[in-house]
């Protein structure tokens, strides 16, 4: 809907009204048109001013419209009509002009802004192009290379930003609407031809072919398969190249072809899922909306590690205080400097002064007694844990909320050393914690709603993206990575090479293949898990690993490696070879090509074709078959869970959406059909069985995602 006053006599002021964003839905749409119509017919009215209710300007086309059938006066006549009137048009942009927002306001003849405001063409983020003339008229606004900038990464600028680009021809601190009616009342006789941006030329640098050519490589590089980016090169090099109406009509092709793609359907649920996991909900039935979090001001980080030092720098930069511990004299040094460092490059960058003030540096768990919250993050090892959480129990108020940042271990046990165990959460973030943008917030069965809410308000604080998931053994994101490391290490035990295994997931869009990711979070890593498993012990009555173990297969691959001392990266062999420890850049290793021939004979295993199918079948089949295990054991309440984790956590591609996302798009029937056939081909091993939602959800139709937490919840009521 929108809204007509007349204003100062002779001012049709129009006010978008649709909650909470504006958005530009057939409404709207509708109620701009007729109130432009009204506004050029009113002898009286001299210029038209166009504002968004509430502090916000326009928030975009309506996303949950693009489902469906869209009906209502289209946006491209609509921009075209306003930029054609005869009366002079001016946005008063307060809060966001996102998307087709900005569209609308680059239709207006002048554009005043809030200082606070932000503005941007973001739709390359939800699979698309600005595609109601955005992508031809900010290149001959501002010039092809800011155009192209902010068209291509879809970033929000400032109003500061955009006075620079020449995007806003005023930015007040005032109250915009009041600046941009007596701006509207000046220029009410002005000639409007210059003002139209569609007539203007495309500005240009001399170099402009070049300039494409380089963004366009850039483009594909960094899009890991996604085919929105390019396409914005396309639609901008049309504005470049062609008369305003051709550009007009490429736009329209290339956003046709975008807007029916698979990538754009993807991109446009993870929107709405990155959202929906803020509603999280407890199996106990506690929910985000009747949890109040409790304020914390300060922290505590507990072992100043690769995770410690990020988390310290997470909590810091977000204004909290905190007291940071570490027992190791030549650790706490170490991470000092280090946090230190990272405090200064990240204010550097944000131009802003480092939190260096905020921290408080300790060996003794004794400093902790007075924060809010502390986060432990000593070694993986669940006694010394057990013994941390005790001492915090002790010396901590009785109100402090207790959390690990365990990457899988039990919670439970963890909340039983202490007073209050309903004070004890999961935070587990994600390396470097302090820019990775996952946090998974763990609840164990003791764990009260105020600690889950209170987490989750933290995460949000220090700008993470949180999930709520269940306690078990990996939570969510390592649970899953399980079957899909275990697959790839059985590719390589039946021929397949790292090299190959690794060229079809980052052709897939995973930014790192599994064994290069290996390589580089470090080999021991996992294999201290598996020793302390019992899982990784070498055969005591052969002196030769076996591959069987506690009856199920088990590939003792990365085991074997380790007793080499190959870690990965850092000791410069891993599955890959480096130059020198430390150094990223993998190369193919021989000695790693022979020692696997001498395993496959030493095992009788004949080595056979292993094409990309097969690979991306058996890697993502068996992950996304724990993904509906976990969904059936209540662990993460929804798909859209285990799919921010994944895309924000383990960099699977959001141009698919995340696995189950993806498990939906290829067909669930299909999935279960292949995970069929490879269970029957390796029945030793239990992660290729379907589970039994998947094939509930199968019988029940194939539901779309959205329907799936209906047949969980019937799923789960017949445990
Ligand atoms: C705006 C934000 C920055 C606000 O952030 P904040 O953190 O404050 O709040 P939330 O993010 O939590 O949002 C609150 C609430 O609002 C919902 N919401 C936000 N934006 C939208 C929106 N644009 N539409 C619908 N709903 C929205 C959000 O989901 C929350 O609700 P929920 O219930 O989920 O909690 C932030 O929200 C943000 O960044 N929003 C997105 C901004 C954006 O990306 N805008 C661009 C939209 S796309 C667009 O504008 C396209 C245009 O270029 C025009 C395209 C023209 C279309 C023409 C169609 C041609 C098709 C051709 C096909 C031919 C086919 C054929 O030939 O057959
Ligand atoms: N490294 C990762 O990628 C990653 C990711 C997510 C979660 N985690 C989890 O985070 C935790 C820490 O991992 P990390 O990689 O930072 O380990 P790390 O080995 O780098 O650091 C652990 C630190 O804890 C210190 N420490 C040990 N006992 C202590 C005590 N009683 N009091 C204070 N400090 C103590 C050690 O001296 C060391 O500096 C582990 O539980 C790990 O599973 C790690």
């Amino acid at each position: 809907m929108a809204q007509y006053t007349r204003v100062s006599g002779s001012v049709g002021l129009i006010t978008l009204q649709s909650p909470p964003v504006n958005a530009l839905s057939a409404a709207v749409r509708q109620g701009i048109v007729d109130l432009m119509q009204r506004a050029l017919s009113e002898p009286e009215v001299k210029s038209v001013v166009i504002c968004g209710q509430n502090g916000i300007f326009c928030g975009g086309a309506d996303i949950k419209e693009f489902g469906g059938q869209m009906s209502g006066p289209p946006l491209i006549p609509m921009i075209h009509a306003i930029e054609a009137a005869s009366k002079p048009v001016v946005a008063a942009i307060e809060g966001i002009a996102l998307g087709g927002g900005l569209e609308l306001a680059l239709g207006c003849h002048y554009r005043i802004a809030h200082s606070k405001a932000r503005v941007g063409l973001p739709e390359v983020t939800l699979g698309l192009l600005p595609g109601a003339g955005g992508s031809q008229r900010l290149p001959r606004l501002i010039g092809v290379p800011a155009a192209l900038d902010l068209i291509t990464t879809g970033r929000h600028v400032t109003a500061a930003e955009a006075l620079k680009f020449g995007l806003v021809d005023q930015i007040t601190d005032h109250n915009t609407v009041n600046v941009a009616v007596k701006f509207a009342q000046r220029v009410a006789d002005q000639p409007l031809d210059a003002r139209r941006i569609s007539t203007h030329p495309c500005l240009c640098p001399s170099d402009v072919a070049v300039l494409f050519e380089e963004v366009m490589q850039r483009v594909r590089r960094t899009a890991r398969g996604a085919i929105a980016p390019i396409a914005c090169v396309q639609a901008v090099r049309a504005a470049a190249t062609l008369p305003y109406n051709q550009g007009m009509e490429r736009e329209r092709e290339l956003m046709a072809t975008l807007f029916t793609s698979g990538q754009a359907r993807a991109l446009q649920y993870f929107f709405f899922a990155q959202r929906a996991v803020g509603r999280w909900s407890m199996p106990s039935g506690a929910r985000w909306d009747t949890s109040k979090p409790r304020p914390v001001h300060k922290a505590a980080v507990i072992g100043l590690g690769t995770m410690g030092r990020g988390i310290t720098v997470a909590l810091a930069q977000a204004g909290f205080s905190v007291v940071a511990v570490e027992t190791q004299e030549k650790q706490l040094m170490e991470a000092k400097q280090a946090i230190s460092g990272m405090l200064e490059r990240g204010a550097k960058r944000r131009g802003v002064a480092p939190a260096l003030d905020k921290i408080n540096y300790g060996r003794n768990i004794q400093s902790v007694a007075d924060v809010d919250l502390v986060i432990e993050a000593v070694f993986e090892d669940m006694a010394l844990k057990k013994k941390v959480f005790q001492q915090l129990s002790a010396v901590c108020k009785p109100s402090t909320f207790l959390c690990s940042n365990t990457s899988g271990l039990d919670i439970d046990q963890l909340a039983c050393q202490t007073r209050n165990p309903e004070l004890v959460v999961g935070m587990h973030f994600f390396a470097p914690a302090h820019v990775m943008k996952l946090l998974e917030v763990v609840y164990g069965p003791k764990s009260s709603p105020l600690a889950v809410a209170t987490a989750m308000q933290l995460g949000k604080k220090i700008g993470k993206v949180s999930v709520a998931v269940g306690n078990c053994r990996g939570f969510v994101g390592n649970r899953m990575l399980k079957p899909y490391l275990e697959q790839a290490l059985f590719l390589l035990e039946e021929g397949a090479t790292p090299e190959f295994v690794d060229q079809v997931l980052e052709e897939f869009g995973f930014a790192m293949g599994v064994f290069r990711m290996s390589d580089l979070s470090g080999l021991d890593v996992g294999w201290k898990v598996r020793l302390a498993d019992g899982l990784a012990m070498p055969d005591p009555t052969m002196g030769q690993p076996t591959r069987l173990r506690q009856g199920r297969r088990y590939s003792p691959l990365g085991d074997l490696l380790c007793e080499q001392g190959r870690f990965g990266q850092k000791t410069g062999r891993g599955w890959y070879q480096y130059d020198k420890p430390g150094s990223q850049v993998a190369k193919p290793d021989p000695w790693l090509h022979s020692f696997l021939d001498e395993y496959r004979a030493r095992h009788a295993l004949v080595a056979h074709r292993i094409d990309h199918q097969e690979v991306l079948e058996r890697c993502l089949y068996s992950m996304i078959n724990e993904g509906f295990r976990i969904l059936e054991d209540g662990i993460a309440a929804g798909p859209e869970d285990i799919d921010v984790i994944y895309v924000f956590g383990y960099s699977w591609p959001r141009h698919r959406g995340g696995p189950m996302f993806y498990a939906a798009t290829v067909g669930l029937n299909k999935v279960l059909e292949r995970l069929e056939h490879y269970y029957q081909a390796h029945p030793d091993v239990p992660s290729l069985q379907p589970c039994h939602l998947l094939r509930k959800l199968v019988a029940s139709g194939s539901p779309p995602i959205q329907k799936w937490r209906e047949v969980i919840k019937k799923v789960r009521s017949q445990l």
